[in-house]
């Protein structure tokens, strides 16, 4: 069965706009389907390193037969190709800078947890980065468990989020 889900990706390394772009199309080779992408977003840091370069920030809409876990690992691929270094791994920082960072923030209404994977995102709802793409694809968007996205963006103050750019080309 296929479900839609939502992505959130980040850049803040090398041509920013270009890594999304490219992110749309290795993503098609994971047996993941883009629908539709929000417009660039470029966005004020947020998260435990403030002095780094402003992040493009877009969400996607898409199509996939992959479950939770499967769908995971389709975006760790898309990171790994990038040179992305992993939580764990050596020289890894938490929120540092990133050439491309993918996200699963919704896959229809599941609610999952494990080791390695919370789905909704558990941040989902509290970043302004998020949530601004996620509502121009969906302005009546309902994340499972925790009521609508419009209601969580009003709770939210300050972060800098600015249209930057066109919506990524995704061939539709
Ligand atoms: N819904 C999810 N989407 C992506 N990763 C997730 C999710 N839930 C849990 N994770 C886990 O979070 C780990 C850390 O992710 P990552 O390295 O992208 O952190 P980060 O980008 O610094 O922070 P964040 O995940 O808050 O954006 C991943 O290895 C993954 O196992
Ligand atoms: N503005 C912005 N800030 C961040 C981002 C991001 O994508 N955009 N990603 C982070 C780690 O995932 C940490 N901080």
């Amino acid at each position: 069965m296929r479900e839609i889900g939502y992505l959130g990706l980040g850049s803040n390394v090398g041509d920013r706009r270009m890594n999304l772009q490219a992110t749309v199309e290795l993503l098609w080779a994971h047996d993941v389907t883009v629908l539709l992408s929000s417009s660039v977003y470029e966005t004020e840091p947020v998260g435990e390193v403030l002095d780094q370069r402003t992040f493009y920030n877009a969400c996607l809409r898409v199509e996939t037969r992959l479950k939770p876990e499967p769908l995971l690992d389709a975006c760790k691929a898309v990171e790994h190709a990038f040179g992305r270094v992993q939580a764990g791994e050596e020289g890894y920082i938490k929120d540092g800078p990133r050439a491309i960072d993918v996200d699963l923030l919704l896959l229809g209404a599941t609610e999952y947890s494990s080791e390695r994977l919370t789905l909704p995102h558990r941040e989902v709802t509290s970043r302004r980065f998020v949530l601004v793409p996620l509502l121009e694809l969906d302005p009546h968007l309902e994340v499972p468990g925790r009521g609508r996205a419009v209601d969580a963006l009003r709770m939210l103050q300050g972060q800098d989020v600015r249209r930057a750019g066109p919506p990524l080309d995704v061939g539709a």
